[in-house]
C-alpha cells in the first residue's frame, strides 16, 4: 500500500465521513491502465477489430479503454501510428464532457502534455482552431509532439502565461479546458513519488494559482460559450472553493450539468469557502447549491484514480436578464462566422504569398500526388518552410509560439521536403504512392529504427494493382520511384524515398524507436 502523507489523511476522513475506510482499502487494489482512440484517424469499431490488445470499454467515456499491463501498447507500431493516448481513465473524464464540435474555437490552457488537448483536437476533425497552451516549455515541447503523432492539422501550440493569452483573446473562445497544476492527490495510487512530496499547504498553494488561471479562462471564453474546469486531486480548497471564488467574482457564469456516470460523486456546497474543516464546521458559510453539479471522482467508487470537474457557461446577455438562448454564440469580437472559419477545398499553390517560380515548381510537383482537404489560402511559407495555418485564429502578436499549424515541410532548393507532422496528418487515402505493412512484419520495426528497408514485393503489388486499375503510365512510374508513404496497416507512420527499389528511410530521426 502506498504512504500516505499523515495530514492528507485527516483531511479525507472529514471530507469522507463513513466512507472513510472503503477510500483507505482502494490503495491496496492495483492501479488501472488505460488507452484513448483517437476519433480522427480510427473508429472504435475499427481499432477493436484490429488493436490485438486485451480491451475493456470504459464506460464513462466513448473511446477509451481498459488495456492490461501484458498488452504494452506503447511498444505497438500502433502507437507510433497515432491511433491512440495512453491515459489514466479518470483523466479521460474532462475531454470527455468538453465535448469540441468542428469548427469550434477550443483552448486547453494548461494543456502539456497533451492527454486532453489530443482528444479536443481529434474532435475537431481539422475544422476550428485548437489552441494548446502551457507555460513550460519543456513540457509544452512533448505537447507539441503529441498534437502531431495525433495528426491535428488545426493547432497552435503556446507557451505562456494566461494574462498574456488572455490580453491576446478576449471572448474568443467557444470551449476552454482548465486542468490545472494541483497538489495531485488523486495520483498517489498511480505514482507515490507524488504523495511523497505531498505537503499540508500545498493545495492552498495551488489554490491561489488556479485562482489566476481560472479567472483568465473566463476573461477568453465567449458569451453562450462553456469552460470545464478539472483536477486530480481531492481538496475542496482545489476544486469547490476555486469554483465558488468564481462564482462570486463574475455574475455571468454559471455552473451546468454534467453528463452523469453511476460513479461520480457530487461536488460539495458545504466545503466552498474556508474553514470547512474547521471544528466549528456546524456555522460554516455554504457556497453554491449548484456545486452538487460538479464530479468528484474517487478510486473506491469507480475504476478510476481521482478527478474532480465542474462544468462552467458563460451566459449571454439575455440569458442574464432570463431569456435562455440555448444556440452556441460565437464571440462578438470575432470577425467570421463559424461556417467561414470551417476549412475548404480552397485556391491552389498560386495563392500563397511571396514565394517565386522554384517554389511554385517545388511544390506543385509534390502536391500532385496529394489529395488532402486544404485551403491553399493559409499556407505560408517563412523562410523556405511551408506551414498550414489555422484560419480562425487570424495575425497573433507577440504570443510566444512553438507551432502555428501544420508544418508540411520544407522547400529545399527546387524541391520540396514533406515533414514527419505532415505524414501524420495524411489519410493513406490522401496520397498516391504508399508502402503498406501489416505491424506484424519485420519490417516495421526497422521502419521505427531508422532502417533502410527493401520493399521490392511491396512496389511489385502496387504496381499490379495500378495496371489492373489501368492507371496512367505516369502514376505506375511514380509508385517505383520517390517519396513513399509509409503506413502500418493503413495508417500512416512517415515517409521513404524510394531509390533503386531501396526503401530511404525519413522518420524523424528524434522520434525513433530506442528499445
Ligand atoms: C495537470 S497538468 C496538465 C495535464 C494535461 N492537461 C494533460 O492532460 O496531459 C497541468 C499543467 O499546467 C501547467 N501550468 C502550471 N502553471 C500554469 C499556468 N500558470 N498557466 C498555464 N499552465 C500552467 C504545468 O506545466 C502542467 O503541464
Amino acid at each position: 500500500m502506498v504512504s500516505l502523507p499523515r495530514e492528507f489523511e485527516i483531511k479525507m476522513k472529514k471530507l469522507l465521513g463513513a466512507e472513510y475506510e472503503e477510500f483507505l482499502d482502494s490503495y491496496d487494489r492495483p492501479r488501472n491502465f488505460g488507452l484513448r482512440v483517437n476519433v480522427d484517424k480510427i473508429s472504435t469499431e475499427e481499432f477493436e477489430k484490429k488493436a490485438p490488445f486485451h480491451l475493456t470499454k470504459i464506460p464513462w467515456t466513448e473511446n477509451g479503454y481498459y488495456y492490461e499491463e501484458q498488452d504494452m501498447p506503447a511498444r505497438h507500431p500502433f502507437y507510433y501510428a497515432g491511433l491512440y493516448y495512453l491515459q489514466e481513465p479518470s483523466a479521460m473524464t474532462p475531454a470527455s464532457r468538453l465535448v469540441s464540435q468542428p469548427g469550434d474555437r477550443v483552448l486547453d490552457l494548461c494543456a502539456a502534455p497533451g492527454g486532453k488537448a489530443t482528444e479536443l483536437g481529434a474532435r475537431l476533425h481539422g475544422k476550428g482552431v485548437l489552441v494548446a497552451n502551457d507555460i513550460s516549455a519543456s513540457r509544452a515541447k512533448a505537447l507539441l509532439k503529441n498534437v502531431e503523432v495525433f495528426g491535428i492539422r488545426n493547432s497552435f501550440i503556446v507557451n505562456e502565461v494566461p494574462a498574456k493569452l488572455a490580453e491576446n483573446f478576449p471572448e474568443f473562445f467557444d470551449k476552454i479546458l482548465v486542468d490545472a497544476p494541483c497538489s495531485g492527490e488523486g495520483m498517489f495510487r498511480k505514482d507515490p513519488a507524488v504523495a511523497k512530496v505531498w505537503e499540508g499547504n500545498k493545495p492552498y498553494e495551488c489554490a491561489k494559482q488556479q485562482k489566476e488561471i481560472i479567472t483568465r479562462a473566463a476573461q477568453m471564453l465567449a458569451p453562450g460559450g462553456d469552460l470545464l474546469y478539472s483536477t486530480c486531486t481531492f481538496s475542496p480548497e482545489e476544486n469547490e472553493q476555486v469554483i465558488q471564488f468564481l462564482l462570486d467574482s463574475r455574475e455571468d457564469m454559471e455552473i451546468r450539468e454534467i453528463k452523469p456516470f453511476e460513479g461520480f460523486a457530487p461536488g460539495c456546497p458545504d466545503v466552498a469557502y474556508e474553514g470547512w474543516d474547521s471544528e466549528e464546521s456546524e456555522n460554516r458559510k455554504m457556497g453554491s447549491a449548484d456545486l452538487k453539479k460538479c464530479v468528484r471522482i474517487w478510486p473506491h467508487k469507480m475504476a478510476g484514480e481521482g478527478h474532480f470537474l465542474a462544468l462552467l457557461h458563460k451566459r449571454v446577455p439575455e440569458e442574464t436578464a432570463g431569456e435562455q438562448k440555448n444556440d452556441r454564440v460565437v464571440s462578438n469580437k470575432s470577425e467570421t462566422t463559424v461556417d467561414e472559419q470551417k476549412n475548404q477545398v480552397q485556391g491552389g499553390i498560386s495563392d500563397i504569398k511571396g514565394i517565386g517560380k522554384p517554389e511554385t515548381k517545388a511544390l506543385t510537383e509534390f502536391f500532385a500526388d496529394v489529395s488532402m482537404e486544404m485551403n491553399w489560402k493559409q499556407v505560408e511559407v517563412r523562410k523556405g518552410q511551408v506551414y498550414l495555418v489555422p484560419e480562425a485564429l487570424g495575425a497573433r502578436k507577440g504570443l510566444v509560439f512553438l507551432r502555428n499549424g501544420l508544418y508540411l515541410g520544407e522547400i529545399r532548393k527546387d524541391r520540396f521536403e514533406p515533414s514527419q507532422s505532415f505524414a501524420m496528418a495524411l489519410k493513406k487515402k490522401e496520397y498516391m504512392a504508399v508502402i503498406d505493412l501489416d505491424y506484424s512484419d519485420m519490417r516495421v520495426e526497422k521502419y521505427l529504427r531508422g532502417e533502410t528497408l527493401d520493399v521490392d514485393d511491396i512496389v511489385a503489388k502496387n504496381l499490379q494493382a495500378a495496371s489492373e486499375a489501368d492507371l496512367p503510365k505516369a502514376v505506375r512510374k511514380r509508385l517505383e520511384k520517390g517519396w513513399q508513404l509509409v503506413c502500418v496497416n493503413g495508417y500512416p507512420l512517415g515517409w521513404g524515398k524510394l531509390v533503386n527499389g531501396t526503401l530511404k528511410n525519413k522518420y524523424h530521426a528524434g522520434w525513433r524507436m530506442k528499445y
